[in-house]
């Protein structure tokens, strides 16, 4: 059989969102007269979930618990009236998701931002497209690259891991989709290197989200020759 899902990943993957998320991290820094960081450090920031993103832009010395809880609080202020200013999908991401659907392929997310600002992020910059699950990071619920929300996806979808392939932007990613053993598909226009996505495992590398399109129905045709 060919595939018969896409889960993908958000930030990177579906999403530019570096801007947003670089400036609401600054601004949290300025106001506490700690050092801020160039945009593109972001995209080695951004990936393993909101806490730890805190813990990677804080100075080392002030890496406290009692600090890391209040520039969490703090971060959640300032990224909730910002999160949308230059946010948005990438090129190509619109067509691909219809396409995909149009060949009956069931789609969802799954991001390690925090539940809440995923389920806006996908509504306000994706909401013409229809997702079977949105799941961002939830408590008591490990985070990528435990492999627990793409499971849950699968069991949501009635699928087996092997029927899903798996689209992300980070070795956080390709490792979840090995861990949940679906096939991991690396995307090039997200925040890191062709090497990363190649070491952690991608079966797959593609430069432009029309690639994935291609991928499916490749799958599908070799299936049925
Ligand atoms: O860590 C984040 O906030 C972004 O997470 P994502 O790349 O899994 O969407």
């Amino acid at each position: 059989m060919g595939y018969k899902a896409v889960i993908f990943d958000l930030d990177g993957t579906l999403l530019d969102t570096l801007d947003d998320l670089a400036e609401s991290g600054n601004r949290v820094l300025a106001a506490q007269g700690m050092p801020t960081h160039p945009r593109e450090a972001y995209c080695y920031f951004v990936g393993d979930g909101l806490e730890m993103l805190i813990r990677r832009i804080v100075p080392e010395d002030r890496r406290d618990e009692e600090t890391i809880r209040r520039l969490i609080q703090e971060f959640r202020e300032v990224y909730s009236r910002n999160w949308n200013v230059l946010s948005r999908p990438y090129p190509g991401v619109d067509d691909m998701l219809e396409e995909l659907r149009r060949l009956g392929l069931s789609l969802a997310v799954l991001s390690n931002k925090p539940d809440d600002f995923t389920r806006h992020c996908v509504q306000e910059l994706l909401g013409n497209h229809s997702f079977v699950s949105v799941l961002g990071h939830r408590p008591g619920v490990p985070r990528k690259p435990a492999p627990d929300g793409a499971l849950e996806i699968a069991e949501t979808m009635g699928l087996t891991p092997a029927d899903i392939l798996y689209l992300g932007d980070t070795a956080t990613d390709m490792e979840t989709a090995l861990r949940a053993g679906m096939t991991p598909v690396g995307a090039l226009w997200g925040f890191r290197t062709a090497d990363e996505l190649r070491q952690s495992g991608a079966a797959h590398l593609v430069s432009h989200p029309g690639e994935v399109v291609e991928l499916v129905r490749d799958k599908t045709a070799s299936v049925q020759d």
